[in-house]
């Protein structure tokens, strides 16, 4: 499933270069006792909110900017926000990301916390605890058994896809959590119909990630009308480009407390 280099945007490409050649744990798996992922959507759907996992994400290919805040700092503003999970980009070159940062924003918040990163082997899950990782099923050759091999760690794990077949792939190797990535990573477009196309062939007992480009309390209605029971927002709560005073509670907040239409 591995896609070969000249199938993805030039920055892609660059990201899974520098992933093949990043560390790896060097002191044997790691044991994870995890924060429940379902649990934190239930409060957060019980509590009235949506359930948003906001994104600490530095900058990215895609960024207008850099935004240089202390991570843990952030995502405690994300949570006051009603955040119901964090993401943390751990992908140092391209997202500004680190490790560190991600074990001081999990020291720091006590919902759930993702680790976004571009995981191509085993041994790279040993690199920080988190409470769910990230699989992406068009970088990932063996995702059956490096799901369980992440399973087996004790982390919960979001297999990402961005079409039907790779639902499918995802699905056969035995994912319970499905992100739609609405980031199409061969031309970096984002295109919130995604998400709407695949959903529906999304089994009820799988619990639906909407991932990427989701901006305002209208885009949030469409994706959970369309079936999500989670939002994955980065880029709109960062606010790289200060559009928004860069007020992170603020611009959680907006989204998780959206009136949603029936
Ligand atoms: O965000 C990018 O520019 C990007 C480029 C290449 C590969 C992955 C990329 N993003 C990773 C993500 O998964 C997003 O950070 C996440 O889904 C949030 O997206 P958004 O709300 O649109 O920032």
């Amino acid at each position: 499933m591995m896609e070969t280099a000249d199938e993805v945007a030039p920055a892609v490409r660059s990201i899974l270069e520098a992933a093949e050649n990043r560390e790896s744990g060097t002191d044997g798996p790691i044991t994870v006792s995890s924060r429940s992922f379902s649990a934190a959507l239930e409060d957060a759907e019980n509590a009235g909110r949506v359930p948003v996992i906001a994104e600490v994400k530095p900058t990215s290919p895609t960024s207008d900017g850099h935004r240089e805040d202390d991570p843990a700092t952030l995502a405690s503003a994300m949570v006051a926000g009603g955040a119901a999970a964090i993401s943390v980009l751990t992908e140092p070159t391209h997202f500004g990301g680190s490790p560190e940062a991600l074990s001081r924003v999990r020291d720091a918040v006590d919902v759930p916390v993702l680790r976004k990163d571009f995981i191509v082997r085993e041994s790279q899950l040993d690199v920080v605890e988190a409470d769910l990782i990230l699989l992406i099923v068009r970088f990932v050759d063996d995702l059956e058994g490096l799901l369980a091999a992440a399973r087996d760690r004790g982390f919960q794990v979001l297999v990402e896809v961005h079409d039907r077949a790779e639902l499918e792939t995802a699905l056969e190797a035995g994912a319970s959590i499905v992100g739609v990535n609405n980031r199409d990573l061969a031309k970096l477009v984002v295109d919130l119909e995604t998400f709407e196309g695949v959903a529906p062939h999304v089994p009820d007992d799988v619990t639906l990630i909407a991932e990427s480009g989701i901006s305002t309390p209208d885009d949030v209605c469409r994706m959970r009308a369309a079936g999500a029971d989670a939002l994955l927002v980065g880029s709109a709560i960062m606010d790289h480009a200060g559009d928004t005073d860069g007020d992170i509670s603020e611009n959680t907040r907006r989204l998780t407390t959206t009136e949603e239409r029936t």
